[in-house]
């Protein structure tokens, strides 16, 4: 898939922090916000939704996608997240976000200096698990 311009990039990265506003995290005080690039230009963002039963907290990459794939996309190009420190996704969200494309772009981006990091998935998750190891049915 094609990487995204500089000025896309900019612009995601933007939507991401926007998205970060609206982080519900009154039990980590950790504010993330995660925007995806749809091919095509569109942008589907989230920000992780805690809970007093921590376990059930949700990160920012994960609502995004889930928001992105109820709105009927399946593939993306990239994604931003921004926090303060900009960092990497969690074990779980690298996971979710494989099924839907594994050399998807990941920026990762510190709110407070503008610094960022920029992977493909498949770095992140090398050897992910998928639907070619599930028994066809
Ligand atoms: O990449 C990350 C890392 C953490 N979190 C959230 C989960 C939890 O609400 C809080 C602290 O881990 O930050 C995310 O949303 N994305
Ligand atoms: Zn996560």
């Amino acid at each position: 898939m094609t990487e995204l311009k500089t000025r896309e990039i900019d612009q995601l990265v933007r939507a991401a922090a926007e998205a970060r506003d609206q982080a519900y995290a009154p039990h980590s005080h950790f504010y993330v916000g995660a925007a995806l690039w749809i091919p095509g230009g569109e942008i589907v963002s989230g920000c992780n939704v805690e809970n007093a039963s921590y376990s059930l907290s949700i990160c920012a990459e994960r609502v995004a996608t889930a928001a992105a794939v109820s709105q009927g996309h399946r593939a993306f190009q990239a994604i931003a997240i921004a926090s303060v420190g900009g960092v990497s996704p969690c074990g779980a969200c690298r996971q979710f976000l494989s099924e839907f494309a594994s050399d998807m772009q990941v920026i990762m981006t510190d709110v407070l200096t503008g610094a960022r990091q920029i992977r493909k998935l498949s770095q992140l998750l090398p050897d992910a698990f998928d639907a070619s190891s599930l028994p066809v049915t």
